[in-house]
């Protein structure tokens, strides 16, 4: 693991600083453009001055099964920290299912098994989409399918509704469709409903224990069937839409009832599988399910289940404890060499974000390679309401990152801030657009700091969001909601990220390789040269070239 001396390039007085604009890309359109739109006379300037290129943020340049498939935080920081191209999760999940694989496996055998031989029933919980970031519906469909063939005759699905990574109100082009499906289960007699649900954002899918209170609202609407009851979620989604202005990853708890009583409670003896593919947010349920010793919520009584993941969610800690793919396999990211090489490291960012600059930054693993030289900071964020407060923790982020970087802290200093992501996902354009301010002013403080420190700055992003604000048809035009204003678009989107090099102690050894396929994976054999290191064989090829 020694790392080789660069041939030309020199290590850099202060630091390398590797700041990622989470979810701030470029997009063609301008109208909707919450980047375009916004002052941002640092980036303009760093644009205008340094060396820069746009970088594939998206498909198969992380890892994804097509070119079709919009990046995300957990791919986009793999890619990044991991300085190459690995098969993700969908794609993994892909695989195991067209070759029978998850069928075959144990752990599939257990959760069916159960099921059979108690007479009970298979319960299924996951994000209900084709969003593809944390679970797929045709994955949900192959399993209930194969249910069907090994003789299950009770299924019940527990549905949190999208709207962030798709169409923010289109959860009845989902749900109506699969109602359908239902009913020719139903026709040969298997019991198959919908038995409850919610918005991802207000029930079950919380992350990085920023909001626990959320996993216990989907906790007692899932399992114990408690909350407001209705007779068919197409009858919720359309009654909560009524009665306020909500779009779907804010819907509320809902559970489906028939006579009083809630279809689909969670009981012992019952197998539920949770099919998000995606760890981040599948964490803290898992640990509802499993753990014995459990200080996050009264959970009431806790059924006895047969419970899986759909991967390994931390192979660190190992939740869950049963899954049906495993996760794709990163080894040796960056950090791992550096640190073996004694090169110390910052990795900082708010709660919504800190597991992506540790955790999915070093190919999944939860822990430092080496306590001594690696300082993981994390700035608690503030609950809900990111279109509220735009500005969330950037100020405090950089006020930690200044005098680490005019100290010298560390020799490699990694910085997630979350504005353009967390606030391009509410939908408000205005709101975006002065996430963007911020982080823009957050910018020009970090160059300040890296100039006198004589460091490097590095500036990009993970993938696109509040580059496109509004949805388009296909023509290009903006589409309309029903008030005649443009339809806000709440997903990540599909487009290019900067890539900027701002280096004030420049020695003139480089410029940018032009090569057009480059991607976020091209990043760590970058650092490891700014670092006066040959990047291992191991990386993708560095985007610096000799003069
Ligand atoms: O989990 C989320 O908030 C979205 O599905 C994806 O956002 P991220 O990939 O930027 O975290
Ligand atoms: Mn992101
Ligand atoms: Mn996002």
């Amino acid at each position: 693991m020694i790392l080789d001396k660069h041939s030309f390039i020199q290590q850099r007085p202060g630091p390398v600083v590797l700041c990622i604009l989470d979810g701030v890309g470029y997009s063609d359109h301008t109208e909707g453009d919450a980047y375009k739109a916004a002052h941002t006379p640092n980036l303009d300037w760093l644009h205008n001055n340094c060396q820069n290129r746009p970088l594939n943020a998206h498909g198969t340049h992380v890892g994804l099964p097509s070119d079709a498939d919009m990046g995300n935080s957990e791919v986009g920081h793999n890619a990044i920290g991991g300085g190459r191209i690995v098969s993700q999760g969908a794609k993994l999940v892909n695989t195991a299912l067209e070759t029978g694989a998850l069928f075959e496996g144990e752990i599939w055998r257990k959760i069916s098994g159960n099921v059979r031989e108690k007479n009970s029933t298979l319960h299924f919980i996951g994000l209900f989409s084709d969003g593809g970031v944390h679970a797929r519906l045709d994955h949900l469909k192959a399993m209930v399918e194969q249910a069907r063939k090994e003789g299950i005759k009770s299924i019940r699905f527990h549905i949190l509704l999208d709207g962030r990574d798709v169409s923010e109100t289109s959860a009845l082009e989902y749900v109506l469709p699969f109602e359908n499906y239902l009913k020719t289960l139903n026709a040969e007699g298997i019991s198959a409903k919908i038995a409850s649900g919610g918005g991802r954002m207000t029930i079950t899918m919380d992350r990085y224990g920023a909001e626990w209170a959320m996993v216990e609202r989907g906790w007692n609407t899932h399992v114990h069937g408690e909350g407001r009851q209705f007779a068919s979620a197409e009858e919720a989604i359309k009654t909560f839409r009524s009665e306020d202005d909500v779009i779907d990853q804010y819907l509320p708890a809902f559970v489906i009832a028939e006579n009083g009583q809630p279809v689909g409670r969670i009981s012992d003896g019952d197998s539920v599988i949770f099919y998000n593919f995606r760890g981040d947010r599948s964490i803290e349920i898992s640990q509802a399910f499993e753990d014995d010793e459990f200080p996050s919520f009264d959970r009431g009584n806790r059924p006895d289940v047969e419970y899986s993941g759909m991967m390994e969610y931390d192979g660190d800690e190992h939740i869950p404890k049963q899954y049906l793919v495993a996760p794709p396999a990163i080894d040796q990211p960056m950090c791992e060499f550096l640190s073996a090489n004694g090169v110390g490291q910052v990795a900082i960012s708010e709660t919504q974000k800190y597991g992506h600059v540790t955790f999915f930054f070093n190919g999944n693993r939860s822990g430092k390679f080496d306590d001594k030289i690696e300082d993981f900071i994390e700035i608690p964020s503030d609950v809900g309401g990111f279109d509220l407060r735009p500005w969330m923790k950037a100020v405090e982020i950089t006020d930690y990152l200044v005098p680490a970087i005019c100290e010298n802290r560390q020799p490699f200093i990694r910085v997630n801030y979350a504005n353009g992501d967390m606030v391009g996902h509410t939908g408000n354009f205005n709101a975006a657009r002065m996430a963007v301010e911020v982080v823009d002013v957050q910018v020009g403080r970090l160059m300040a700091a890296v100039k006198k420190a004589n460091g490097v700055l590095l500036v990009t992003s993970d993938h696109g969001n509040c580059d496109e604000m509004f949805e388009f048809d296909k023509k290009g035009a903006v589409k309309l909601n029903e008030k005649g204003t443009a339809k806000a678009k709440t997903s990540h989107t599909l487009n290019k990220v900067p890539f900027i090099v701002y280096d004030p102690a420049t020695r003139n050894e480089f410029t940018l390789s032009e090569v057009q396929d480059a991607g976020l994976s091209h990043i760590a054999g970058t650092v490891f040269n700014l670092l006066g290191f040959q990047a291992p064989d191991v990386f993708n090829r560095t985007l610096l070239e000799k003069k």
